[in-house]
């Protein structure tokens, strides 16, 4: 099947391909620049789930694909800390858009702040890390976890998420209390 992807970040690429390939679906993975028609840097659970479905429903559009998948990273307020948060969504092109919510962690204050007050995550890491590119590679929930969880494994158990709702909805309930 033809999957896209509305980023061409790697690891939101690498995630879907992971994803699929667990799953024992063969998937020929493509990445497209999509608009979230969300800010560059999301705060709270609603717009950062609505950058990923914008980014999905915008991939679908572009035609000759069986589904695509937009993944949307972003920040939120909780107990006074500043956690990440991320959203996926999956649009079919008949309209349908599943979605699901993958894993959050705490910043240390250090880099809450300066995304407080207007800068994006991606470039206050590299600064944090000193290390070029962090959001295409194990990305702040990689450095935070001490390399445990890297950014595409969080996606990729976002695309699970959402691949299974695909499969449910489509009635193949094959893995069912598995
Ligand atoms: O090309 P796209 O798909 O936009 O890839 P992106 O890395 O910008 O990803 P998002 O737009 O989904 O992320 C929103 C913002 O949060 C940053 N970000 C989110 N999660 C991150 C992570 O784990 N590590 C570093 N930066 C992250 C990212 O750089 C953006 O500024
Ligand atoms: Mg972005």
């Amino acid at each position: 099947m033809k999957i896209i992807v509305g980023s061409t970040n790697r690891a939101k690429i690498i995630a879907v391909r992971d994803a699929f390939a667990s799953l024992g679906i063969q998937a020929e993975v493509e990445g497209i620049d999509t608009d979230s028609d969300v800010s560059s840097q999301p705060f709270g659970d609603n717009e950062t789930m609505a950058g990923a479905r914008n980014r999905a429903v915008s991939a679908i559009k572009t035609g000759n694909h069986d589904l695509a998948i937009g993944l949307e990273g972003g920040v939120k307020e909780l107990d006074g800390r500043l956690y990440i948060c991320n959203w996926g969504a999956l649009a079919l092109p008949d309209g349908k858009v599943f979605t699901a919510g993958g894993a959050q962690i705490p910043l240390p204050e250090e880099v809450a702040q300066p995304v407080r007050s207007g800068k994006e995550l991606g470039p206050v890491m590299e600064i944090f890390t000193s290390r070029a590119d962090i959001r295409q590679t194990g990305g702040a929930v990689g450095v935070f976890t001490d390399g445990t969880v890297s950014r595409s494994d969080m996606f990729s158990h976002v695309v699970l998420l959402l691949a299974g709702q695909w499969q449910f909805a489509a009635g193949n309930h094959g893995r069912q209390g598995q």
